[in-house]
């Protein structure tokens, strides 16, 4: 049995009364085990269409129309719901952009943590209970008891994301699918939040694909990059490879849009050994 996510050509479409949008034309990756892949690419490229399909939370009109998602074996596509709702939460953790979107408001967060354990048919027991605590607090969550017995609504943008974070992984998930994780957040909490899911994932035996715009967190945190364009991959690699020799002129001016010309002019040009970042994108860079 093969581990991680192997993507092969995978073709999205959004049917509807003005027509079909093909967004996805054919989409081919790996996210191999303890890797941190980031999908990268302007507004509109088709990322988060990738992840939502792969992980079949595609809302209508979108419709996978051909291709596959293997994990650990097994094509997601093709799977019917009621045997791919096990999986997730379990096996793959889910972070969607906006938290309270994934936080049910009339439910205390406690109870919600139960809920999950009880769905794929764990105990919610003081052991279940003890490990929600210590997701919250490893997350950065101040008073985890606190917010335990407290609604999604007493949280801020920041903590609810953190809050959805621990639920991620409660399930001790081998991979972690995130969309776009902190584009709701405010700008000074968005790295915090990203360091914390990176953290939490790195040295935890689980991979990640994590949709961003910010290159600097891919140059910080992921092994591979996808660039994505118009519905199309047109370069994946190492992020050292991609970032310091990108070979796609679309690569080449996402990167220019966030590299400053007096900046570039004053790096050295990378030679063929050099696969040091641009200082640049070692901060935080949004496209
Ligand atoms: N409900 C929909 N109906 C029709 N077309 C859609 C729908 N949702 C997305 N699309 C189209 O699919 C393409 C990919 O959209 P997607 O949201 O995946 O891009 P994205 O790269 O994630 O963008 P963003 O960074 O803005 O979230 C776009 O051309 C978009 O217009």
């Amino acid at each position: 049995m093969t581990t991680g996510l192997h993507v092969r050509d995978l073709v999205t479409e959004f049917h509807s009364r003005e027509g079909v949008k093909r967004a996805l034309h054919g989409i081919s990756f790996d996210v191999g085990a303890n890797e941190i892949v980031g999908v990268v690419g302007e507004s509109g490229s088709g990322k988060s269409t990738v992840v939502r399909s792969v992980v079949k939370l595609l809302m209508p009109p979108g419709r996978v129309m051909e291709g596959t998602a293997e994990f650990n074996g097994q094509d997601l596509i093709r799977m019917p719901e009621r045997q791919i709702r096990p999986i997730r939460g379990k096996e793959i953790g889910f972070v969607a952009q906006n938290p309270f979107s994934a936080l049910n408001p009339v439910v205390r967060i406690e109870k919600q943590f139960s809920n999950i354990a009880k769905a794929h048919g764990l105990k919610a027991d003081a052991a279940s209970r003890g490990r929600a605590l210590e997701l919250l607090a490893s997350s950065g969550v101040n008073d985890p008891d606190r917010v335990m017995r407290g609604y999604a609504h007493e949280l801020s943008g920041g903590m609810a994301q953190r809050v959805v974070i621990a639920m991620a992984l409660y399930l001790n998930p081998r991979l972690v699918i995130a969309d776009e994780p902190t584009t709701a957040l405010d700008l000074t909490v968005q790295r915090q939040v990203l360091d914390t899911l990176t953290r939490l994932t790195k040295g935890s035996d689980r991979s990640m694909l994590i949709v961003t715009h910010d290159l600097g967190v891919v140059a910080n945190y992921c092994d591979r990059v996808l660039v994505m364009y118009r519905g199309r991959i047109v370069e994946q690699g190492p992020v050292a490879e991609v970032f310091v020799r990108p070979q796609d002129p679309y690569t080449v001016s996402l990167l220019n849009s966030v590299v400053q010309p007096k900046a570039a002019a004053d790096s050295p040009v990378p030679g063929p050994d050099d696969t040091t970042l641009p200082t640049e994108l070692s901060e935080s860079r949004s496209i």
